[in-house]
């Protein structure tokens, strides 16, 4: 057993994506899982009857004899839940944080204590054993531990170590990626049914069309582009979609949402940077 007691601090969607995918692949058992939020009791409730972990709005209780401590909370509620830990963390525990914008070094400080804190930057996607995950080590992570970070998100898909500054460009790929797909996941979908498909038929065929040209992208030694001539047969029908895209600048406007939301990362960042 590499931990024997994990704390979440903080229970909102991407805790819950985490814990499913660390119980689903027996990473933790239910029963070494303490989850922990503010003010939402029926959450908690609701987590419990789920996944059969304890739960707890007391932050000591949470914390006692934890050895692995996730910081799910929003970054806005940094400032007030680190004050709330402070007299409960250990130099002995390994923290990892999620929040996006916030530095270690900014948690390092308002704890008050050199802990180990690794800053990761995973996807929901991590429900079902697929997030593309990014982790950073912050000052005081030794290699054991951050291979021990690294061991826990492989088990719930892919992990990129890299310097903590590329973490704001990896939220902006991977940690808010899978909302751009279900954009077009809806944008085909409402299409399908426009030119008369059912909704029931429009969204098989959506998500099967997106899963299958995913698991090619993976599996496949082609570039994406290769595989995108593929299917585009020569004054076919693809080609006529692709133009229209084209047209309408969709490459550029992929590219400056991906900058936006890395430009509203370091935003996030500057209250934390001072
Ligand atoms: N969602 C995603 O796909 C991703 C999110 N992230 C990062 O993960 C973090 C969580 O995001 P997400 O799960 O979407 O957010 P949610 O809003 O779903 O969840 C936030 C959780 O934090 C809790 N919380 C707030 N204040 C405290 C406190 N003082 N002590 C304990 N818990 C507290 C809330 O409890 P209550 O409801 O009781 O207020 C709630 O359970 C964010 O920082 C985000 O940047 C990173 C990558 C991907
Ligand atoms: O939207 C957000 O701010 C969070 C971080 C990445 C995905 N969700």
């Amino acid at each position: 057993m590499l931990v024997e007691k994990v704390a979440f601090i903080g229970s909102g969607e991407l805790a819950e994506s985490l814990l499913k995918g660390f119980l689903d692949k027996k990473f933790i058992a239910a029963d070494q899982v303490w989850m922990n939020n503010h003010t939402n009791k029926e959450r908690l409730a609701d987590l419990e009857k789920t996944y059969h972990v304890h739960t707890t709005q007391d932050k000591a209780v949470a914390l006692k004899k934890a050895d692995l401590i996730i910081f799910a909370f929003r970054p806005a509620d940094t400032s007030a839940a680190v004050a709330e830990m402070k007299p409960f963390l250990r130099r002995d525990q390994l923290i990892i944080t999620l929040m996006v914008g916030v530095p270690t070094a900014f948690i390092q400080s308002a704890a008050g204590v050199d802990l180990p804190i690794v800053r990761a930057m995973p996807n929901t996607s991590a429900s079902i054993g697929l997030s593309a995950t990014g982790i950073a080590a912050g000052a005081c992570v030794s290699e054991a531990q951050l291979n021990l970070a690294k061991q826990l998100f492989e088990t719930v898909g892919t992990v990129s170590v890299v310097a903590e500054n590329e973490i704001d460009v990896i939220a902006g790929v991977a940690g808010s990626g899978p909302a751009y797909l279900y954009y077009l996941a809806q944008s085909m979908q409402e299409a399908g049914v426009r030119e008369g498909l059912s909704e029931a038929s429009s969204a098989l065929l959506v998500q099967q069309t997106l899963l299958g040209a995913a698991n090619l992208l993976k599996q496949s030694e082609k570039s994406a582009s290769d595989l995108l001539n593929a299917v585009a047969t020569p004054g076919g029908t693809t080609q006529a979609g692709i133009d229209t895209l084209d047209n309408h600048s969709v490459r550029e406007a992929v590219n400056a949402c991906i900058h936006q939301a890395i430009v509203r990362a370091k935003e996030m960042s500057a209250p934390f940077s001072k």
